[in-house]
């Protein structure tokens, strides 16, 4: 099939790779030439595991274009995808103005008939509003000959496993009209994603508006599991409690399970927090006060100051002096990404009190320069006291503890007795839980987990 991808961010490239892959015809249009141009070049804009791979082949094979020009783009699509950002707006409500604009190159241009797929997270009635501006489009150029449908299929994948999450899809979640152009869409989108269906039906029909909904109800239900066990772990802390110890023992039960689960520095990325926060935001406009989303994002920004809040309560409000080695910049493993990143937070509390810090991250370290210096553009004098170092065991050196953000693999096995021998003091504030409380003790290592002090406040 003919397919536009508009929008080539993490999840615009992947579903367009992915898409190639299974043999369909893919241009992808993104506006930000430098992006087009990397990608052009054989490039890769973000890091993201196995998706280098399928581009480079696809680009070879001459199934995966880009561009940034928005006619071609239009005319080649039958399905026109919107995979644009949707950031949070001033007052927490998903900014459309990406998605409102795409709608309307699509309106522009389109000739004959086109299904137009809003893969973005957008609240409901959006699919109307992109609706809308189309036809207004169309009726500005008085192209009656044109007919289009808008259908809803939000995406459910992970960064980090964005390939993987795409190709084996647990659902398929696909909002779409029953009007006559409305089950013409249907049969293409069916269709296109018979492919995800041979081993067992994955897809979900369901009216535009429920779809839409779905995003935004799956999204606040796993961070309302990760807060809820975060307000636990500090609990855990106060009463002598080892919160591993209860995962395990809660997970077992099915109707609870083992996922998201886990405590730690609180959750990041660029879904969580400006989901939960336009969720909450859809809820005002119609006078409802969604409760428990407003304690998930509270108790998430609580979460993300744990860290610094334990380093304070060991060395002192006044940090001038000390020196810190961290361990993990992106918001989560496997990704450069930045967005909310606890990182973020502990390294504004560390170098507000005069702390310096050597920071270490496996990809995301040009990614962390960036954002960073954007962070600290006003307070040059706290920036200039991050060193970046490309060795983790390099910033320990002297270091008066290690804290630890992002679980990468590549720190749960440390060369312990010289992390020993390298810090000034044998101290690891871990922010993901990733060592055995006792363990530490038995090495002499003083261990600040999260939820787990009952382990090391025992000795
Ligand atoms: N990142 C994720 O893991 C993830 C997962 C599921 C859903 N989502 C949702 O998918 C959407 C996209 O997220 P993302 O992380 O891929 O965003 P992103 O910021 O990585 O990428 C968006 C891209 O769209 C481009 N763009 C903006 N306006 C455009 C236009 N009019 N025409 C062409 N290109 C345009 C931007 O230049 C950018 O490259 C968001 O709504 C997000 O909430 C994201
Ligand atoms: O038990 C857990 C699981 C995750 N996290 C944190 O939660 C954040 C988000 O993690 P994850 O969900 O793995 O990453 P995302 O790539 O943001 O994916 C989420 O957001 C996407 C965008 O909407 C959705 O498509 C995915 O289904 C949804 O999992 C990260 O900071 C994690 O460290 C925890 O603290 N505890």
């Amino acid at each position: 099939m003919k397919i536009t991808i508009i929008g080539t961010g993490y999840v615009g490239l992947v579903t367009g790779a992915c898409l190639a892959e299974l043999g369909n015809d893919v241009l992808c249009l993104d506006l930000d030439a430098n992006k087009v141009a990397i990608l052009n070049n054989g490039g890769i804009p973000i890091h993201e595991p196995g998706l280098d791979v399928i581009v480079a082949a696809n680009r070879a094979n001459g199934r995966l274009k880009f561009t940034t020009d928005v006619a071609a783009s239009v005319a080649h699509g039958d399905i026109q995808f919107i995979a644009v950002g949707t950031p949070p707006d001033e007052d927490g409500s998903a900014d459309l103005q990406y998605v409102l604009a795409a709608a309307k190159n699509i309106g522009k241009y389109m000739q004959g008939f086109k299904v137009v797929i809003d893969k973005s997270t957008v609240p409901v009635g959006t699919a109307e509003k992109v609706s809308k501006v189309i036809a207004a489009e169309l009726s500005q150029r008085n192209a009656k000959e044109c007919s289009f449908s808008v259908v809803s299929n939000p995406e459910f994948l992970k960064e980090g496993a964005a390939v993987e999450d795409f190709m084996r899809p647990d659902r398929i979640v696909i909002g779409s009209d029953n009007d006559a152009v409305g089950l013409h869409a249907k049969a293409l989108v069916k269709q296109l994603y018979t492919p995800f269906n041979r081993n067992r039906e994955r897809t979900y029909w369901m009216d535009v508006r429920s779809a839409e909904f779905t995003k935004y109800a799956a999204n606040a239900m796993l961070a309302t599991r990760i807060s809820f066990m975060n307000e636990l772990a500090n609990l855990a802390d106060c009463v002598g409690v080892d919160i591993e110890a209860v995962r395990h023992g809660i997970g077992s039960d099915p109707r609870i399970g083992h996922s998201f689960l886990y405590a730690g520095c609180g959750y990041g990325g660029s879904c969580f927090p400006k989901d939960v926060q336009a969720l909450e935001r859809t809820a005002r406009e119609y006078d409802q006060d969604l409760l428990i989303l407003r304690a998930v994002e509270s108790v998430n920004d609580n979460q993300k100051q744990v860290l610094g809040k334990k380093i304070i309560a060991r060395f002192g409000e006044n940090l001038a002096g000390h020196h810190f080695a961290l361990w993990g910049l992106a918001f989560k493993p496997n990704t450069d990404d930045m967005r909310a990143a606890s990182s973020r937070v502990l390294l504004r509390e560390l170098l507000s009190r005069g702390a310096t810090i050597s920071v270490h991250d496996p990809v995301a370290m040009d990614e962390a320069r960036r954002v960073l210096a954007l962070d600290f553009a006003d307070q040059p004098e706290q920036l200039a006291r991050i060193t970046y170092v490309s060795n983790p065991m390099d910033a320990t050196n002297k270091a008066d503890a290690l804290l630890i953000v992002t679980e990468w693999k590549a720190y749960r096995s440390p060369d312990f007795s010289q992390l020993k021998s390298q810090l000034k003091n044998p101290i690891i504030f871990d922010g993901r839980n990733l060592f055995d409380p006792q363990d530490m003790t038995d090495l002499g290592i003083e261990y600040h987990g999260i939820g787990r002090s009952v382990l090391t406040q025992a000795k």
